[in-house]
């Protein structure tokens, strides 16, 4: 039996709600990410339309979480066990964004009524929940933007200053639309799917309903991927016949990119699992890489034309479309993300032909794995320099280039259009 709720003692399956109280709870109290879970099969026993509503719940709850905890403080003496906390948090974010109160409050309290543990706390869920149907909805969009957790929040504002932090914020509580890059012609997806041209090629849906049932997606004739994360591939700008090597490359976004135009890519990957995803992805889309699963720091093909380094990284970039990263870590292993960036980076260089191309990316916001990388990286290698003139392209604003070369992109940018992931990137030539 995959992972998830128990049934109830009824027997009737587990509802959309038990399962985003199940991922809520593995999240918060476990420290597990909301894509392992639903790899391991965490919702595989809900129907697909119940399973997108549980993953909706989660997330909306997960965004709106210190809104709802301020809330449900006001009616609570302490704090109740995680579990109990998390059908109030749930109940709370469906109240407060229109959610119908019978429904609403008579699931949480069936929810719990089953639990052997905390089935005593019935009563108390149904009170908490009644006081907040009355007097939460009114009172929920006056409460702040919720705040990033103060384990990212403190690097955040001293990188980029507390005014910056809060338009992160406010992107992140937004949510992500979803972007696709096309395979040959950008407009003529955007036509087929009555999506945007953004400025640098990507396209932008707003409504964009279930992925696998848009127009193009069974002949592959474009993936998803987000604009800002579309860039590197763009400025390495692989050429026909060059040899790429694409270091960290699952689920492929890039791999994708770097063989669509025409260059003969190796994929290497650690993880067996995500790089099943990236043969699927060449599959789907027709396209063509040799596919490796390795450590990326015992590789030792090439010496390659060009590399793309997409490195491992705390993705705090990627929280617009992440909301449960913030709340599932706590930064405890940002340390050793950050070595192994380095020696990626070194071991990288050694695979290159004299004036080959190193494209060193990662979605963070977090200048220790990115400028501060790259910065070292200079000094180390004195034969490198960053190539700033490969960054002068359509759609990115000069502002957005750094003191080393590189290119900072952050999720308060283009708000007008619905902003960006966070990712820095920098091009060094050997
Ligand atoms: C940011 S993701 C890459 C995203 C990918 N470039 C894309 O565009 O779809 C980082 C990847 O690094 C891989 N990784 C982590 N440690 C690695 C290692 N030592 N060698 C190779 N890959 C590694 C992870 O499995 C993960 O897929």
């Amino acid at each position: 039996m995959p992972p998830g709720p128990r049934p109830r003692r009824n027997d009737s399956p587990p509802s959309a709600r038990a399962n985003a109280v199940y991922l809520l709870d593995q999240i918060m109290g476990e420290g597990r990410l909301m894509p392992e879970l639903l790899a391991s099969g965490a919702l595989d026993r809900l129907e697909p339309g119940d399973r997108a509503r549980a993953q909706r719940l989660a997330t909306d709850t997960l965004r709106g979480l210190e809104r709802a905890d301020r809330l449900l403080k006001k009616h609570l003496r302490k704090p109740p066990p995680l579990h109990v906390s998390n059908i109030l948090r749930l109940g709370t974010v469906e109240l407060c964004m229109g959610g119908d109160a019978h429904g609403v409050v008579n699931d949480a309290v069936n929810l719990i009524a089953g639990h052997k543990r905390y089935g005593k706390l019935k009563g108390l869920i149904n009170a908490v929940l009644r006081k907040i149907a009355a007097d939460g909805p009114a009172a929920w969009a006056a409460l702040r933007v919720p705040h990033l957790p103060k384990w990212l929040r403190a690097p955040l504002a001293e990188a980029y200053g507390s005014t910056a932090v809060a338009g992160f914020e406010v992107a992140h509580y937004a949510g992500a639309p979803l972007d696709l890059t096309a395979r040959t012609n950008a407009q003529s997806v955007a036509d087929a799917t009555g999506g945007t041209m953004l400025p640098t090629g990507s396209v932008r849906l707003t409504q964009p309903g279930q992925v696998s049932t848009l127009p193009g997606f069974d002949t592959g004739d474009w993936w998803v991927q987000d604009a800002a994360a579309a860039l590197p591939a763009q400025i390495l700008s692989a050429q026909p016949n060059e040899a790429v090597l694409d270091l960290c490359a699952a689920p492929g976004g890039k791999t994708l990119q770097l063989s669509a135009a025409g260059a003969t890519v190796t994929a290497l990957d650690l993880s067996e699992q995500r790089m099943t995803r990236v043969e699927q992805n060449l599959m789907r889309t027709g396209l063509n890489a040799t596919c490796i699963t390795g450590d990326a720091l015992e590789h030792q093909g090439g010496p390659y034309d060009a590399i793309l380094l997409d490195a491992p990284c705390s993705a705090t970039g990627t929280i617009r479309r992440h909301a449960d990263l913030p709340h599932a870590r706590d930064g405890a292993e940002i340390g050793d993300l950050i070595a192994l960036q380095e020696a990626m980076l070194d071991h990288a260089i050694t695979l290159l032909k004299p004036g080959g191309r190193l494209m060193f990316c990662t979605c963070s916001l977090l200048p220790d794995e990115g400028e501060c990388q790259v910065e070292n990286a200079l000094a180390r290698h004195p034969h490198l320099r960053a190539d700033r003139a490969a960054l002068n392209r359509p759609g990115i604003d000069p502002a957005w280039i750094t003191e080393e070369g590189g290119l900072r992109l952050r999720p308060d940018y283009w708000a007008d259009l619905g902003g960006m992931d966070g990712f820095y990137m920098a091009l060094l030539r050997g």
